[in-house]
């Protein structure tokens, strides 16, 4: 028997499939040009309501203190926002690592927020939902949003595209990337030239590079090796701040044999697909 008024929802990851940084502002982000696209893999939560307000997130996460878990920030977000006096017991299926690139806690995020939406009935729109959600973090809009996106900014002005959609070797090569210190990095490059949406679709995926790239290979070496042996055997990336590195791969077969090949070269791999729309959004159907 199913659990009365229990909603199950996504939180997929991201990739940038592209990633540059044109600039600083004076409170120290980045302005960034960059494309995310959603991968059929993520983390999974499981929302019922309560009705004495209170909020509960089961299991813990490694390192992170209760009232530091973007959902439970999201959730407070939300009723402080609303007046909302329901409150909700929910709990966290992990599969995204911490620290990954993969845009997991950001994620998370979107998915309580836009669950919580749902299950409490308060029916607020995206826009009003990705504002929010900025407070909580720079990648938090494009997946409250749910469409693969042109992002410029600091991740929070979206243009929705339809990217191609290839299969994906991904390694999480053990190592949790802090982006702080990445954006921190002295030696980081910070004046690649804008470019327009148009010119960088036009160039294509062989095209489109990650700024970070260099920084994080100095700062982590365990991801310099999986760059090195990943793009040995195909296209590769490293997404967002690290620290996984993904292949891009034409066929499902060829993908297969990549990820037989990194399991037994002991990599901790998994194989995904992109996805133009968020595999939320078609859960809600919104
Ligand atoms: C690099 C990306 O992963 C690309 O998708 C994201 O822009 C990072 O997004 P995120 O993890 O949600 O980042 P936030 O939690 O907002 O920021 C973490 C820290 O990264 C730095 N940061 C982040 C985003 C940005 N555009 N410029 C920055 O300088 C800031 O020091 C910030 O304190
Ligand atoms: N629900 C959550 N899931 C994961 N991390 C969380 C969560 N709540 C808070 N955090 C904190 O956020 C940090 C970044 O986690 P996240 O998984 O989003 O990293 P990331 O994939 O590198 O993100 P990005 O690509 O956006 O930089 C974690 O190290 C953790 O301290």
């Amino acid at each position: 028997m199913p659990e009365p008024g229990l909603l199950t929802l996504p939180a997929p990851a991201k990739l940038n499939r592209l990633l540059r940084i044109i600039g600083r502002r004076p409170d120290g982000y980045h302005e960034l040009q960059t494309l995310f696209q959603f991968l059929d893999h993520g983390d999974t939560l499981h929302l019922t309501p309560r009705q004495d307000g209170e909020l509960r997130l089961m299991p813990a996460l490694p390192g992170v203190a209760a009232e530091d878990n973007l959902i439970l920030r999201a959730a407070r977000l939300l009723q402080a926002e609303t007046g909302c006096r329901l409150g909700a017991e929910i709990r966290l299926e992990k599969r995204l690592p911490m620290g990954g690139g993969l845009g997991g806690g950001s994620s998370d995020a979107a998915t309580a927020l836009l669950g919580l939406d749902r299950l409490w009935g308060l029916g607020l729109d995206l826009g009003r939902l990705a504002a929010l959600g900025l407070g909580l973090g720079a990648d938090v809009p494009v997946f409250v949003h749910g469409r693969a996106a042109w992002a410029e900014g600091i991740g929070e002005r979206l243009t929705p595209v339809e990217l191609d959609t290839p299969w994906f070797v991904v390694i999480h090569p053990r190592v949790a990337v802090s982006t702080p210190a990445v954006f921190g990095a002295a030696q980081l490059t910070r004046d690649t030239p804008p470019i327009t949406m148009a010119r960088a679709l036009q160039g294509g995926a062989s095209s489109w590079r990650n700024d970070c790239e260099a920084t994080v290979r100095e700062l982590y070496p365990e991801v310099a090796r999986a760059l090195d042996w990943l793009s040995s055997r195909a296209p590769t990336m490293l997404t967002g701040t690290g620290a996984c590195v993904f292949a891009r791969l034409p066929s499902e077969a060829e993908a297969d044999r990549l990820l037989a090949e990194a399991t037994r070269h002991r990599w901790q791999a998994f194989l995904t697909r992109g996805v133009n729309h968020s595999p939320l959004h078609a859960v809600l159907g919104r």
